[in-house]
């Protein structure tokens, strides 16, 4: 399998040569030069599968130049009881994702059982493990550079925290993190983790990123690596667990699912439209935003309009404070039939500070096509999903969970089973939980204090000559 960038102007590459970098070196997101087909009859046979032997059966059409037999090694070291141990005590606890039924036709798909409590841990630590196993293969190291509202970061620094060659430079907007999230992060001492909270929010720091990775010469000088969701390999990975939620709902592929996703940079659901284009027999990709609505507008008028930085709120859904979503240009370059210039005229707008606007190129009726719909939850309205949910089904759920839930209900429909992801759980949200419900929500016990930990980090303006200064500092 080749990957194209959807700016066009890159050559094409190997799974391999995409899996460290970022942006394409045209600024575009690498997509697959076309999408793999799961028929009717790989579907019956992929449905009884493991975590494990699924993903392998997924990312073995996406990864064609990792000899079959490592592959298969790396997502079965990945995808262990071990690593997503944390279960809801009426869960199957060897199940990676496991599914709870909330009442007829609706369901939760647990994604936040791994080592940092959120849906990132799922590509994460598969990353982690492809990471080490290609730097190991052409004897490199590797300077991660990534952008963090609160889950990512963690993620990756659990990931590559004692991964040989590998150093981490996480970017987190200062003090716009929950407490959990900050002390999870900020109390890891490894000598290759560095954290760095930025005086602005995350899509400031999700720019310094990309203007970095930017800049060919140094990146090239400083082996600067990805792990944000602008890496396909991250969008890859997720693309399994729809396939595993699907099989758990449905008896026969003849039916159809909706997936409801809290959203932000737009790489979950972005998950869900590539398993889709696979052929997954999915009906509904609910869009759920919270009061960070960019997307929710989009899909609603037509009109992609980021916003600044002033005009970003914070809110209790926090990790998903972002007003300029990374993946959605992947959508879209589907969307306009993978014409690379389209994508490149749109951007350049976006690029700029601007917006857009496809209703007058009839590009937004075929938005419709691809299932993608959308709505958006603010703090009241995610307070009294997190009571709803808690009386009526006796389940804890998190503020950015509640938000999909809240979004997911606007859009039910008879016979076909909403699947609302769960994309963290509720301890790391203690604050928003408590104010709902009155009371903490659990948490595994080997995290009992975290919040008492020493903290290590710096605090940086949102500076993308500070940043590189400080890379060069310390490499
Ligand atoms: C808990 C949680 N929910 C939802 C999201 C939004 O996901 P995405 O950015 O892939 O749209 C994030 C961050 O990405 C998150 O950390
Ligand atoms: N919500 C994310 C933001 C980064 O998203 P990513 O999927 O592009 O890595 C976070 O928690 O950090």
């Amino acid at each position: 399998m080749r990957y194209i960038s959807t700016r066009g102007q890159s050559p094409a590459l190997n799974f391999s040569e995409i899996l460290l970098g970022g942006l394409a070196p045209d600024g575009g997101l690498y997509m697959p030069e076309q999408y793999p087909q799961f028929s009717d009859a790989d579907l019956s046979a992929m449905r009884q599968m493991s975590y494990a032997d699924l993903a392998y059966t997924i990312l073995s059409r996406l990864i064609d130049d990792i000899p079959a037999a490592d592959l298969k090694a790396i997502v079965a070291k990945t995808y262990t009881p071990e690593v997503y141990a944390y279960a809801r005590p009426s869960q199957n606890a060897t199940d990676i994702t496991p599914t709870l039924k909330l009442e007829d036709g609706l369901y939760l798909l647990s994604l936040s059982n791994g080592p940092t409590l959120a849906f990132k841990d799922m590509a994460m630590q598969l990353l982690g493990n492809l990471f080490e196993y290609v730097l190991a293969k052409v004897g490199q190291t590797t300077n991660i550079l990534g952008a963090t509202s609160g889950d990512t970061g963690s993620a990756a620094e659990y990931a590559m925290r004692g991964k040989k060659g590998i150093s981490v430079f996480m970017l987190s907007p200062h003090k716009k993190m929950s407490r959990f999230q900050t002390a999870q992060m900020f109390s890891l001492q490894d000598d290759n983790i560095h954290n760095i909270a930025v005086k602005g929010v995350f899509d400031d720091c999700q720019d310094m990123v990309k203007a970095v990775s930017n800049d060919a010469e140094f990146k090239a000088k400083h082996k600067i690596g990805a792990v944000n969701s602008i890496n396909w390999a991250r969008v890859a990975a997720q693309v399994v667990y729809y396939f595993k939620g699907y099989f758990a709902v449905t008896k026969s592929n003849a039916e159809l699912v909706s997936f409801a996703v809290p959203s932000g940079n737009f790489g979950n659901v972005c998950a869900g439209h590539v398993a889709r284009m696979m052929g997954l027999p999915i009906k509904k990709l609910v869009v759920a935003t919270n009061e960070n609505d960019v997307l929710d507008e989009f899909f609603k008028t037509g009109v992609y309009a980021p916003r600044t930085s002033a005009q970003t709120l914070h809110t209790s859904s926090p990790s998903m404070d972002i007003s300029k979503a990374s993946n959605f240009e992947r959508f879209v370059f589907d969307l306009v039939g993978r014409d690379s210039e389209q994508v490149r005229a749109l951007w350049s707008k976006v690029d700029q500070g601007g917006a857009f606007d496809l209703n007058a190129n009839g590009l937004f009726a075929k938005v419709a096509n691809y299932g993608l719909v959308s709505g958006s939850s603010n703090h009241a309205n995610r307070m009294q999903t997190i009571r709803d949910a808690y009386a009526k089904y006796g389940v804890t759920i998190d503020t950015h969970t509640a938000d999909g839930l809240k979004v997911a209900l606007e859009y039910r429909e008879t016979n076909v089973p909403m699947v609302v992801l769960e994309t963290a759980l509720p301890a790391k949200f203690e604050d928003a939980v408590v104010e709902a419900l009155g009371q903490k929500p659990e948490r595994p016990a080997s995290l009992s204090g975290l919040e008492s930990l020493p903290q290590r980090f710096d605090v940086m303006d949102a500076s993308v000559q500070a940043i590189k200064q400080y890379i060069t500092d310390k490499v």
